[in-house]
């Protein structure tokens, strides 16, 4: 690819899907009206505030921002049907405040999103005397939530293969009677959990901590105006581009010390490829040194990013291992097969165990590889990045982008005619 090295190109990113359906949450269940200032317009969001209507709440519209009129005593409607589609925040928070209300909530999701797993959080919710029903396999949706309000009080939760549970459980403290305890066994993806309780904060509650226990006050949300920051994941394949691309830079705005998000800290890990990476009070600059060196790396707690590693570490000097990841597994595909499978399409040597991936240098494609996407948003992102070195690249499924980035083809072709100014 020509390459400018000037200036950087910089990039206005869509919002993140996790603060973006937190956001949707708090603002439903806060006392007054909140506006969501430039919320991610993507399947997963739209799913979600569809779910929201569905349950009676209000949610206005303009070409910035959401404003949505929050009821702390629940849905609107005594009876309703969600559709999840293929997004777990939806099906996992959705019934969690359904279930502080008075009514009758069934949900439903997509395929995939029927196979991924949610028996910790309904067994916890249902340890919370919440009556909650699985109609087809146990611990998988469909579900149906009969919802008399939540008196509160201690559980005990695994969130060892999903954040997802203990956000549930912590966004639904403040709406319970007496509060909650939450006693977590084992967890994952960490930085989750911070944005969600960073997050409650901002809309007026504080959850403290004692050792393995999460304590959640009653009382409930206040309306605020909340700002949504560019999606940290989506943004590292624009980060993984300009790392494998000599002399370009990409800046993110609105991504700086100060974000909430976890998955900044990719840039980190291209900073020990080789990659310079400047993080400023309010943007991020990754610039391609022609440099990328193999190494092993812990990625339990940005596990969003593996694929986006997973796809350029066939340009790296040296082998790649990355490791803690087995709850990839479980996402919108088999991450770690999707990613091998691919790559080994592409010449690579490739070996995965449980939780782990090692990958090999170099490529030897034929003229035309087709990545089987599994409906997977981030294996079409994550090789869109391979593609900027290997000609010749498509994607069974091209669109299921839409999930988190419905504009990712366009974008991602600019960057690619203009990296590096
Ligand atoms: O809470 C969230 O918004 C998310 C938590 C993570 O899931 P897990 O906690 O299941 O790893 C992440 O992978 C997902 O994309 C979004
Ligand atoms: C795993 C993901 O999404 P979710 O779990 O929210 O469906 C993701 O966006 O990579």
């Amino acid at each position: 690819m020509p390459v400018d090295t000037s200036a950087p190109r910089s990039l206005a990113l869509p919002g993140s899907k996790s603060i973006t359906a937190r956001a949707l949450f708090l603002a439903a269940a806060a006392d007054g009206v909140t506006t969501l200032v430039r919320p991610l317009r993507s399947d997963d969001t739209e799913g979600f505030a569809e779910g929201l209507t569905r349950l009676g709440y209000r949610i206005g519209r303009t070409p910035e921002t959401w404003q949505v009129d929050g009821r702390p005593q629940g849905p609107a409607v005594t009876e309703a049907d969600v559709y999840c589609r293929d997004g777990a925040t939806t099906a996992r928070f959705l019934p969690t405040l359904a279930a502080a209300g008075h009514g009758t909530y069934r949900f439903d999701a997509s395929e995939q999103m029927r196979r991924r797993p949610l028996a910790p959080l309904s067994r916890a919710l249902r340890d919370l005397g919440v009556d909650l029903r699985h109609e087809e396999a146990e611990g998988h949706h469909p579900l149906t939530v009969r919802a008399a309000g939540v008196e509160g009080g201690e559980v005990t939760l695994d969130a060892g293969q999903s954040s997802q549970y203990l956000t549930a459980l912590l966004l639904l403290g403040p709406l319970t009677r007496r509060g909650l305890r939450i006693r977590v066994t084992d967890l994952v993806s960490v930085p989750y959990v911070e944005i969600t309780i960073a997050m409650m904060r901002a809309f007026g509650v504080e959850v403290a901590r004692e050792g393995d226990t999460y304590v959640v006050p009653p009382g409930g949300y206040r309306a605020t105006t909340y700002a949504v920051e560019p999606d940290a994941s989506t943004a590292s394949y624009f980060f993984a581009a300009a790392a494998i691309t000599p002399g370009a830079a990409v800046t993110v705005p609105g991504l700086g010390t100060g974000a909430l998000q976890g998955d900044l800290a990719f840039v980190d890990v291209l900073r020990r490829m080789g990659a310079e990476v400047t993080v400023g009070a309010d943007a991020t600059t990754v610039r391609g040194t022609g440099e990328l060196r193999g190494l092993t790396v812990n990625m339990r707690d940005i596990s969003d990013t593996m694929p986006t590693l997973a796809a350029i570490a066939p340009f790296a000097s040296g082998p790649v291992r990355i490791e803690d990841v087995a709850n990839t597994r479980v996402k919108e595909c088999d991450r770690l097969e999707a990613c091998a499978e691919n790559l080994r399409r592409l010449g690579v040597r490739v070996s995965t165990g449980p939780d782990r991936i090692d990958i090999h240098p170099g490529t030897a494609p034929s003229p035309t590889t087709e990545i089987t996407t599994y409906g997977d948003h981030r294996i079409v992102m994550s090789f869109a990045v391979t593609g900027l070195r290997v000609p010749g690249i498509s994607f069974d499924d091209p669109g299921c982008v839409r999930k988190t980035f419905p504009g990712f083809h366009e974008a991602f072709a600019e960057l690619g005619r203009g990296i590096g100014g």
